[in-house]
């Protein structure tokens, strides 16, 4: 039997929430896909700030480099704001380990699901039903983490990319749609930007070893009126890491809720780290509220990416389908007769659990 070294990064706000019902989710699929998993739980962000002084203690990066994926929850929050910038958790603890692994490539996928009441008005919006985009995001390079400088005065932050950082990001969007519907849409603002004439060069020499796939280069600002005009017409979006962070919090938006958006972060080596889309949440952390989904989706991507185990990974895609259908969804979902975080977690295992053998 398989056993799956996993790291359990809870961090802040609504992830240890969120993070228990993935692993409640994580052990259905264990007993019914026939593997165990090891949890290595550790502190990081504004929680081991607490507790130790240090976002990313030195125990965490152990539990991380001894297992073979890290699922994390979500750090930050208004507690730990006011810290310098390099001691914030955000910077601190989950940009310095997407730095450490090289997790460079950032997967998003966001589709429509049938079943339930639609809060956000551009569900109402007969264009959305068609949705069905991954994003890939650059994640370690970019304006976050280019040369910074601040003073009573004026502030700079600088944006860097390689040819190498855009071809490797670039493949791999490529490499995606050539399994999906063929088409690639690269964003960028190459109207203004020396890195955006970058980016678009070094796309076109990635296109070229991809004839059948259809490219298209799209201005950000265009992209983001386009994503809510019809986002049927997208498929496989590429973007550098700004853009790709704002867009994707968009798509969230027009699949429903932030609480839905699953994320994979991974490197060369097929090592990731797995979290949902969205933030820490801190005006509904400890309310038991929270949509665990994204993160249960980011769980069956760590199935899928870190395990090659497509087989748990559509199981729970198919449980959080299922669980949406039946209505079985929080307040970010619903106006009326909303179900806890636990429950939506419940469900998910449930049916992992009892549809077993018509997965067999
Ligand atoms: N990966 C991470 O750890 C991230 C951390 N953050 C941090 O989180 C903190 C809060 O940031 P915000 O800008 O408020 O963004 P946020 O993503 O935490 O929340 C934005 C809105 O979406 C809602 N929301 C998010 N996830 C939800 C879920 N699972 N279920 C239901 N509703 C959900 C929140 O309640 C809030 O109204 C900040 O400290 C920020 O830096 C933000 C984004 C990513
Ligand atoms: C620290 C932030 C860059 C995290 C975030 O907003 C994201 O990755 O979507
Ligand atoms: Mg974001």
């Amino acid at each position: 039997m398989n056993t799956y070294y996993i790291a359990v990064l809870a961090g802040d706000g609504i992830g240890p929430e969120v993070v228990n019902e993935a692993t409640k989710v994580l052990d259905a699929c264990a007993q019914r896909f026939d593997f165990s998993c090891c949890y290595r739980y550790a502190e990081v962000g504004g929680a081991a700030i607490d507790s130790s002084g240090n976002a990313l203690p030195a125990a965490t990066l152990t539990a991380c480099e001894t297992s073979d994926a890290i699922l994390f929850g979500s750090v930050g929050g208004p507690k730990w704001a006011n810290l310098p910038p390099q001691q914030q958790p955000e910077r601190a603890a989950l940009l310095k380990l997407r730095q450490h692994f090289d997790l460079f490539c950032n997967i998003r996928p966001a589709r429509w699901y049938d079943g339930f009441e639609v809060l956000s008005p551009l569900r109402a919006d007969i264009t959305a039903k068609g949705m069905d985009i991954v994003c890939f995001r650059e994640l370690t390079s970019g304006i976050y983490f280019g040369a910074k400088e601040r003073s009573a005065e004026q502030a700079t932050d600088t944006q860097t990319y390689r040819y190498n950082e855009v071809y490797s990001i670039a493949t791999k969007a490529f490499e995606a749609a050539a399994n999906r519907k063929g088409k690639v849409t690269s964003i960028d603002k190459a109207n203004v930007m020396a890195t955006g004439v970058l980016w678009r060069q070094v796309v076109d020499d990635v296109a070229k070893q991809y004839p059948h796939i259809k490219l298209e280069h799209m201005y950000v600002d265009n992209a983001a009126m386009q994503l809510i005009r019809d986002p049927s017409q997208f498929d496989v979006m590429l973007c550098d890491n700004l853009f790709g962070d704002i867009l994707s919090d968009e798509l969230a938006a027009i699949a429903g809720s932030l609480g839905l958006l699953p994320s994979a972060s991974i490197n060369t080596r097929g090592f990731g780290l797995y979290e949902p889309a969205g933030g820490s949440a801190p005006d509904i952390a400890g309310l038991g509220i929270a949509n665990p989904i994204a993160q249960i989706l980011s769980a069956a991507l760590m199935l899928r990416y870190s395990f090659a185990n497509d087989d748990a990974a559509c199981a729970i895609e198919a449980g959080v389908a299922q669980t949406l259908k039946q209505h079985q969804v929080t307040a970010d979902l619903t106006s009326n007769n909303a179900v806890s975080t636990a429950s939506v977690g419940d469900a998910v295992a449930r049916f992992i659990s009892e549809e077993a053998t018509s997965w067999a």
